[in-house]
């Protein structure tokens, strides 16, 4: 047991040892949640003798879930880890529904709609009952809907007499009825035929010791219900979360559902952990200004284990070009400069929304610096992946318009899209799906408006044969080989390899290596590891389905396709030296040494388009507090789209004179860079390593953040180089401009930039005693014209080569930190990290309040409207409004619920620690978060086809199948 508690602190050992029945552990970001809720699974297992098929473990993502399997396996050992019910909510109740869905009407044999399908059905019932609403608002208003519990018959209930409402409840309809006809359940669906069916036959979850949930503040309404009825048996629930954190509430994540909880169970047990052991204080404490901002959150502090560290840094810059240009410089001058203590690995860029990653992406890949998207593209999605598997969808239900929609006319076979929509008609009215109107019309007994071509007819026919030729086929395979056997049948009779070539003449290898991996991945399919990860233990009352025929199978593999959320494999080492891209969102629960929140402006966050300003404040909390030890947040002063000037996002103040904010980005003096490795527990670099970097730096670079100026005006005359600038820029502007055209237009491939323009740059340098850091907002000295040994721009100060008769003209630049020496620290803030009233807290009101069970959130005060942008429909509030004093916690004495015989000894240990003894109620549903899957809508990177993004190399779970994805990118290297 020891093993398991080693590293925990005394908080973290008492969550994860705690007796009581339900238990929350609330806590700030980086302290530690998700570490303890593992140990807490495995000393439930290891300890307490749970059996590990009886204990239910829900995570946000599935690779949440990989991550915490491989974390409980170094831990608990054996194969305990194997047989829990480890997963997704939405892989959890897709398990249940496959064992027991038959008890409600669900065939086992369902297949899953993801989201594209949805909409795919959405938009051909637009087309067929042209109706006004966008196909995608009209999706997000269904999912809300069935989020909040609402099944057909209520929305119709409920529905006005407005057009808008009955066109709504019509379109609701006809998906409802597609999806039926079809055979298939959306995400949503997943989630409330669950309910449904464990309301109808609890025995299912008779077994169930315990269940535990992180990320419980992203839950919704449906996965509180779930929560509910998933613990039936026992009521043992440990939960883990962040209010501060919830950011899902676009989706409909309830972040009442914490108190709802209480109030649902009203012995809970709440334990705060209050160290974080990820930011640095100066992070921390920015972070904690703006979280603060929200009045109806608990007071509490983020107490800090690190040093004080480097002030966060918010960037003016004129445009996003500019933006995007100073990012990389700064990337690569914090590489350099840090003497190796820091690497493209270790940083995020973290936006607001995805489409913000256009340019930096290019200014990345044009300085050749190697990046990665999270969310990328995955695996399953690719287009002849995604094509053979639409195939084996149609085999497997042919009543699956969506599926039947994408092969009908790939490969071509001369069905038009006049034909697609006189059959798709000819089936609506007749009420029957694609697939029995094509076989009708091609037996004569159904008719279309136009006849259909002798082409068309023949090609229909070709689809119809080697459909029905592959149901056959899969009435005589192997359970087994079902998935693995039809591919092969489908790509021979499709002579998909010549489809390829013909198709895709530049990548068509890489194309055929997919189909490969995808069958590599098929064949691997065996009964028992496809239900072994869906095995759920015998329980009495409730029969199981068996899984009997290749049909079953089939379904299966297909169903475990939509569930995944598998990126591509790629060389993980190579990945190991890539800066990370990914939406704020997705990158929930990570952490980096170095964060850039770029685009930090009103209508980018707060988003013009959100409703909730204060999860818009979580949501840039959540990224300032994934940052260990550098924070960078840039604001873009004109945004080149509509010219007009951007106004500071309200979180952050515009007056940086604060010991919270530094206008550019730091010197990496030997403090500072000490302060990094300590905080990131690593080893410093040495004195000669750091005065070293200097050298490294190429003639267009700086060892400060001094390039552009720190009040967001443009570049200055400096570096945008007079024509009487030296010779070796071919003595022109123009000519300077080409050289860093040409910097910043090559070498797409290569980590490194190399300034190609610049032909006689030095790198010899000696070492000369480092500069003074000059503030940007100085104007720079011209450089002199020198025939040789021209220095870097960067090393200018140091090298003094200006003439004598220049440095008149020049105003002395403003000096920062003690002249006497560049390696001393800059001035520290004196106060101390973690005020000493500060180091506890007790919740307050609001949140935790047992007055406060409304939950209605005071508005924030409002600012000056002065300088609200024209047109807005958005209100600004102050930012750092004086929060009211807090309503002190009355304190209730903490009673902790039987569980075994005898009172369980109270935990001693500093924290703070409650029970809320509220009235038992239980408010309806409400709303919930449909989908699962966070993939920035891009195309793969070029640099990156056919490879793929993967951020965990290690075993991966795919198609039931259990194996590592490095075989397959292994295979693709060679
Ligand atoms: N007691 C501890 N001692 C040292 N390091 C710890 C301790 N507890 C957690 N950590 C480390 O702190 C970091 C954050 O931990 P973890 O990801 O579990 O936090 P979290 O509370 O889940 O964060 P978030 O809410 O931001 O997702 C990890 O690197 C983890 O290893």
């Amino acid at each position: 047991m020891e093993a398991m508690l080693r590293g925990l602190n005394a908080a973290q050992r008492a969550a994860v040892t705690s007796k009581a029945s339900v238990l929350q552990v609330l806590a700030p970001p980086g302290s530690g949640k998700t570490k303890t809720l593992t140990s807490r699974v495995a000393y439930l297992l290891a300890h307490e003798g749970y059996r590990p098929q009886n204990v239910i473990c829900c995570t946000f993502t599935i690779k949440a879930a990989r991550e915490m399997r491989e974390r409980l396996r170094g831990l608990v050992g054996g194969d305990l880890e194997s047989k829990l019910i480890l997963g997704t909510f939405h892989s959890i109740c897709r398990r249940y529904l496959v064992t027991y869905g038959h008890l409600i009407g669900i065939p086992n044999s369902f297949g899953i709609a993801d989201s594209d399908d949805s909409l795919g059905i959405i938009k051909r019932l637009q087309k067929k009952l042209k109706f006004g609403m966008e196909p995608r608002v009209a999706r997000n208003k269904i999912s809300h809907r069935k989020a909040r519990g609402q099944r057909l018959s209520d929305v119709l209930k409920a529905t006005g007499k407005s057009v808008d409402a009955q066109e709504f409840a019509m379109i609701f309809e006809e998906y409802e009825t597609a999806l039926a006809t079809s055979n298939l359940l959306d995400y949503d669906d997943l989630l409330l035929r669950c309910v449904e069916l464990l309301r109808k036959y609890p025995q299912c979850v008779s077994n169930i010791e315990a269940l535990l949930i992180d990320e419980f503040q992203d839950t919704n309404n449906v996965q509180f219900e779930l929560m509910k009825l998933l613990a039936t048996a026992q009521a043992r629930i440990t939960i883990v979360g962040d209010p501060d954190q919830s950011i899902y509430g676009f989706r409909s994540a309830e972040i009442e559902n914490l108190t709802r909880m209480q109030e649902y169970y009203p012995g809970t047990v709440v334990i705060n952990l209050e160290e974080n052991y990820r930011s640095s204080s100066a992070v921390l404490n920015l972070a904690q200004d703006v979280i603060e901002q929200d009045e109806d959150r608990p007071n509490k502090r983020l107490k800090s284990t690190h040093c004080y560290g480097t002030l966060p840094v918010l960037r003016r810059l004129p445009n996003p070009h500019e933006e995007a240009a100073w990012l990389v410089s700064e990337v690569k001058r914090m590489t350099k400069m840090s003497g190796g203590c820091l690497e493209f690995a270790d940083i995020a860029i973290l936006l607001r929304s995805a489409f913000l990653s256009l340019l930096i992406e290019k200014a990345l890949a044009n300085a050749g610096i190697p990046y990665k998207m999270v969310g990328g593209r995955r695996f399953f999605d690719r287009v002849e992946v995604r094509l053979l598997l639409d195939y084996l969808r149609v085999i497997s239900h042919p009543d699956n318009n969506s599926a039947l929609l994408s092969i009908i006319n790939t490969p071509t076979r001369k069905v038009g899209d006049g034909t697609v929509a006189e059959l798709n008609r000819a089936a609506g009215s007749a009420k029957v799906s694609l697939w029995t109107a094509i076989q009708k019309v091609l037996k004569g007994e159904m008719g279309l408006e136009k006849k259909l071509s002798k082409p068309a007819e023949q090609g229909l026919g070709e689809l119809v044969s080697l459909i029905k030729k592959g149901q056959e086929k899969l009435k005589t395979l192997e359970p087994a080989q079902a998935p693995g056997k039809l591919i092969e049948l489908v790509a021979s009779t499709l002579r998909f390899q010549d489809y390829l070539k013909r198709q895709y003449k530049e990548d068509w290898e890489d194309r055929w290596e997919n189909v490969q991996e995808l069958l590599l991945q098929a064949r691997d399919v065996t009964l028992e590891t496809l239900t072994a990860e869906d095995q759920l233990p015998e329980v009495e009352g409730a029969e199981q389905a068996k899984v009997a025929g290749a049909q079953e199978v089939l379904a299966r593999f297909l169903a475990n396709v939509a569930l995944s959320t598998e990126l591509e494999a790629e060389d993980e080492n190579e990945l190991k030296s890539r800066i990370t891209i990914s939406t704020i969102h997705s990158a929930k629960g990570l952490e980096w040494p170095v964060v850039f929140v770029p685009a930090v402006y009103e209508g980018s966050i707060p988003h013009s388009r959100a409703e909730d300003t204060s999860e818009e404040r979580r949501l840039l909390y959540v990224a300032m507090t994934r940052a260990k030890a550098l924070l960078y947040m840039t604001f873009p002063i004109a945004q080149s789209r509509s010219e007009s000037e951007s106004i500071l996002t309200q979180f952050l103040p515009s007056n940086i004179e604060q010991n919270r904010l530094k206008d550019v980005g730091p010197a990496f003096n030997d403090q500072t860079v000490q302060d990094i490795a300590t905080i990131l527990g690593r080893a410093a670099p040495s004195q000669e390593a750091l005065a070293q970097a200097v050298t490294s730096l190429s003639d267009n670079e700086s060892q400060f953040d001094d390039i552009w100026p720190a009040d967001g005006s443009p570049k200055g005359p400096f570096y945008e180089i007079e024509t009487d600038m030296p010779s070796y820029y071919g003595g022109s502007a123009q000519s300077f401009v080409d050289a860093m055209k040409i910097n910043t237009t090559f070498q797409q491939t290569s980590n490194f930039s190399t300034v190609a323009g610049f032909t006689t740059a030095s790198h010899q340098m000696s070492i000369m005693p480092p500069p003074q850091e000059p503030t940007p907002q100085a104007p720079k000295p011209k450089l002199a014209k020198s025939s040789s040994g021209q220095g870097s721009l960067a090393t200018f100060f140091s090298k003094g080569t200006f003439k004598e008769d220049q440095k008149e003209n020049i105003p002395a630049p403003k000096l920062v930190g003690s002249s006497s020496s560049f390696f001393s620290a800059p001035a520290k803030p004196t106060q101390p990290s973690i005020p000493v009233e500060l180091s506890s807290h007790r919740p307050g009101a609001g949140m935790f309040s047992k007055t406060n069970t409304t939950m209605k959130r005071p508005r924030p005060v409002l600012a000056e409207t002065s300088n609200i942008e024209q047109g807005s429909n958005k209100r600004p509030y102050t930012c750092f409004s004086s929060s009211p004093t807090k309503e002190a916690f009355d304190g209730a004495e903490p009673t902790v619920k039987k569980l075994v015989n005898e009172e369980p000894p109270q935990p001693k240990y500093n924290t703070t620690m409650s029970t809320l003894q509220q009235s038992k109620s239980e408010p309806g549903y409400s709303s919930f978060r449909s989908g699962m899957l966070n993939t920035l809508s891009r195309p793969a990177p070029l640099s990156s086809m056919p490879g793929s993004v993967s951020t965990n190399g290690a075993m991966k779970k795919t198609l039931g199948v259990r194996r590592s994805m490095n075989g397959w990118a292994d295979r693709k290297n060679k």
